[in-house]
């Protein structure tokens, strides 16, 4: 089928909190495709354990991540339904929204693609949207390693952005910016450690993650409770 229409990219995760690392390839995404990315919270993620915070407050740490950057913003549709969000539902859902030719778009850490083929109906996908792959320390998309994934992907490499205008889905892109160590799971872990968040987490994020107390941090002025 024809495209038509501009690119819309999508950039969904739990983001339990968001960190640097998430900005940092929004960001990359945005200036290489010269296209807004609309980051998209996960209510009930697939395949991982509950989040340590909710999907609303998930939402609004993003929300204060991005402020009133230029071409990037929370899109909030994973949350207005029920049961664990896949990705293969808010496509279609996207498909029904802008119809088969808009030319739409995923953007995906490189572990997320490497654990593709654990997705509910995860071939359907590239008939859906195109990938837009970042790469990610301990991740190498250079060696994807043989088997279904990479049969699958095959043929489907562009560096070309105007690729992945011309069709509706399908195509993949794999965007080579500066790696970025930020992961929620190291985040967390200061929280835990009570180490500080500056450099990982927007400071708006960090206030918000002490005020709620969130992840087992001590409530925003109250003092730390003894040890039990
Ligand atoms: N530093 C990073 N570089 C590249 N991609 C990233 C980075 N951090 C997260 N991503 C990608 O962003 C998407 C959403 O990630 P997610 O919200 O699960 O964050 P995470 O840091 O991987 O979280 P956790 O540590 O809890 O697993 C995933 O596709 C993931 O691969
Ligand atoms: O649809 C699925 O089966 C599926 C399985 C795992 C992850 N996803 C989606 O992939 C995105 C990143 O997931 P995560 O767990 O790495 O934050 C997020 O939008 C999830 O909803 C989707």
């Amino acid at each position: 089928m024809t495209a038509s229409g501009t690119l819309r990219l999508y950039y969904g995760g739990t983001f339990d909190p968001v960190h640097e690392g998430h900005l940092a390839i929004a960001r990359a995404a945005r200036d290489a495709l010269h296209c807004p990315v609309r980051m998209m919270p996960a209510a009930d993620p697939p395949h991982r354990a509950p989040p340590g915070a909710d999907a609303v407050q998930r939402a609004e740490m993003l929300a204060l991540a991005i402020g009133n950057e230029d071409g990037l913003c929370v899109d909030r549709r994973e949350l207005q339904r029920d049961g664990p969000s896949y990705t293969v539902e808010t496509l279609r859902g996207l498909r029904a929204a802008y119809g088969n030719a808009a030319p739409l778009a995923l953007l995906i850490g490189a572990d997320s693609l490497l654990g593709l083929p654990a997705w509910r109906e995860w071939r359907a996908l590239f008939e859906l949207a195109h990938f837009v792959v970042a790469d990610r320390p301990g991740n190498d998309l250079a060696r994807l390693p043989v088997g279904e994934l990479a049969e699958a992907m095959d043929g489907r490499w562009t560096q070309a952005p105007a690729d992945l205008q011309a069709a509706p889905a399908g195509r993949a892109y794999r965007l080579s910016q500066p790696l970025h160590p930020g992961s929620a799971t190291e985040v967390r872990a200061r929280i835990a450690a009570g180490e500080p968040l500056h450099g990982w987490v927007a400071d708006a994020v960090a206030d918000y993650i002490r005020q709620h107390g969130l992840y087992g941090a001590p409530l925003h002025g109250l003092p730390t409770p003894p040890p039990l």
